[in-house]
């Protein structure tokens, strides 16, 4: 595996079943991301981008190929062994929050530390400093109906990042968001990916936002090209 790259996919096939028609999502995709690298994927809806967020997330199989993260192949191993390394190693981000409404914003940031086992005051200390990253530290008590599009939106990336995860996949993350909002959000994912060397697939039909990011992708015939 080349030096710095974090995730690999290769020869990535994803099929769906609908009746008696086969639908070939991905067809042969390779593709990795390195350290630090901030990649969007853009492509028309229906394109197959959930699905390669998805498959590279290990949230879904592939029907042929493999995803290798940090030189592991995932492709075959159990599903226990997939959900720890999720837990673990990939942050996942939507483009609705979806934050524990009766928690507040700290509390929906240590839930996955404390699923991880780790201990209440750690996790929270990790919570605020990850809120005062996003610059939000003043809104850790509130609960998400109490925040804005942007700071639910704020909550959710650090929320995805809590457990140092190596990989972030992001759908859509601020295709709920107002320009400007978006912008904000965006600033905060960014830095965010830089310090921590995080690698970065994001999800976006914004092409402001994509032109920002270090590369950037298509889905063409069920393969990743560059945009
Ligand atoms: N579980 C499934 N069973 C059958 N077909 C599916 C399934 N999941 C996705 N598809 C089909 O695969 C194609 C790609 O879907 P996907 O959600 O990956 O696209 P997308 O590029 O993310 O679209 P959008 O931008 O609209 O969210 C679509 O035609 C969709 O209908």
């Amino acid at each position: 595996m080349a030096a710095n790259v974090i995730i690999e996919l290769k020869g990535v096939e994803r099929h769906y079943v609908q009746g008696s028609r086969k639908l070939t999502i991905l067809n042969g995709v390779d593709f990795s991301l390195k350290r630090g690298e901030m990649v969007a994927l853009v492509a028309p809806s229906g394109a197959g981008k959930s699905t390669l967020l998805h498959t590279a997330g290990l949230l879904e199989r592939p029907d042929a190929g493999d995803v290798i993260l940090s030189g592991r192949a995932c492709g075959r191993l159990s599903d226990d062994e997939r959900t720890a390394i999720r837990r673990n190693d990939i942050g996942f981000v939507y483009q609705f929050h979806h934050l524990l409404p009766e928690f507040s914003a700290l509390e929906n940031i240590m839930m996955p530390q404390l699923v991880k086992g780790l201990p209440k005051a750690e996790a929270s200390a990790r919570a605020a400093q990850l809120l005062d990253y996003m610059q939000i530290g003043k809104r850790g008590h509130h609960r998400p109906s109490e925040l804005s599009g942007g700071e639910q939106q704020r909550v959710a990336i650090a929320r995805a990042v809590a457990n140092a995860p190596l990989v972030l996949m992001a759908d859509e993350p601020t295709g709920n968001l107002d320009p400007v909002t978006a912008g904000y959000v965006f600033d905060a994912l960014s830095a965010l990916v830089k310090q921590s060397g995080l690698a970065a697939l994001i999800a976006t039909h914004n092409h402001e936002l994509a032109a920002r990011m270090d590369r950037r992708v298509t889905l063409s015939d069920g393969k990743v090209i560059p945009f």
